[in-house]
């Protein structure tokens, strides 16, 4: 049976981030994309020049009709940009009880632009964490939801991953790309409390331009593939690792440029 996999984010029009990631990596994966766009974002791998967001009523308006018609196995939850947006996805996942539901809580571009309104990461952590199945942040997308410094190290990392689980997340996967170190260290605290490590040699490349969406992308499609949430995310690193081992293969804009989603293939 095919899989419906479901991206609700934003726009990259130079296809690395965002919605475009998003559907290339579902593509890669054996997964059947689907996408409700929540914010136009004229950007490219240079960074942000402008936002257009979609009204909420009108984020209602795509998921509805879509989700009328369509069965979705898994979604993923990217860039929301505003508060209304944030609650208009939120009744969405409770009134079609939508499944493996991976929140990517993305808040600022690899550029350092803002892709979230800082007054909506309280409409995320109050509405969006209870909700997510997996919750995906960054070190300082961590730090963002609990009002605290950014973890240093894996014991830090560890605490942070508990603390967001308080806050409602079943499960954690907290990104460990932004640490120094010869390694890329992700960690998976489980809705049983459990840890899991996936760890990965650093790839030596300045082309990382959506690497969160592609991983979050990319344990959404897996994971109705998998036994488990943790054989979904440890696919998932491979994919994401293979798919920085050959970023530099493509030839994409003058900063930091796309990873390579059909490594696979070509
Ligand atoms: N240079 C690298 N080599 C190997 N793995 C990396 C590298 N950079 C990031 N990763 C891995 O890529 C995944 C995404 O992590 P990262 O911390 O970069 O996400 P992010 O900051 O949310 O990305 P984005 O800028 O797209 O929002 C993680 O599994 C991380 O460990
Ligand atoms: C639309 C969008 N979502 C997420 C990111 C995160 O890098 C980005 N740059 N753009």
């Amino acid at each position: 049976m095919s899989r419906n996999i479901l991206s609700i984010a934003g726009t990259d029009p130079s296809g690395g981030a965002g919605i475009q990631a998003d559907l290339k990596t579902f593509s890669a994966l054996g997964g059947y994309g689907m996408t409700v766009v929540t914010a136009l974002v004229a950007q490219t791998t240079t960074g942000v020049s402008e936002v257009l967001e979609v009204p909420p009523e009108f984020v209602t308006g795509q998921l509805t009709t879509l989700l009328d018609d369509v069965r979705v196995d898994a979604v993923k939850i990217g860039m929301l940009g505003s508060t209304g947006v944030v609650e208009a996805v939120a009744r969405a996942i409770d009134r079609y009880r939508l499944p493996n539901v991976v929140v990517d809580p993305v808040m600022v571009a690899k550029s350092g632009d803002r892709l979230l309104a800082p007054e909506a990461i309280e409409a995320v952590r109050s509405e969006l964490l209870p909700r997510a199945d997996l919750v995906t942040p960054n070190l300082p997308e961590a730090a963002e939801l609990l009002g605290e410094p950014p973890a240093t190290d894996l014991d830090g990392m560890r605490a942070h991953a508990d603390r967001l689980r308080k806050l409602g997340a079943r499960r954690v996967l907290l990104k460990g790309g932004h640490l120094p170190g010869p390694d890329s260290v992700d960690l998976l605290v489980s809705d049983d409390g459990g840890t899991t490590t996936f760890t990965a040699e650093r790839v030596p490349t300045e082309n990382t331009h959506g690497t969160g969406c592609t991983l979050s992308s990319a344990i959404a499609t897996l994971r109705p593939q998998r036994p488990g949430w943790p054989e979904a995310v440890r696919d998932a690193k491979s994919y994401i690792t293979e798919a920085l081992r050959r970023a530099d293969d493509l030839d994409v804009g003058h900063g930091k440029g796309p990873v390579h989603h059909f490594h696979a293939w070509w």
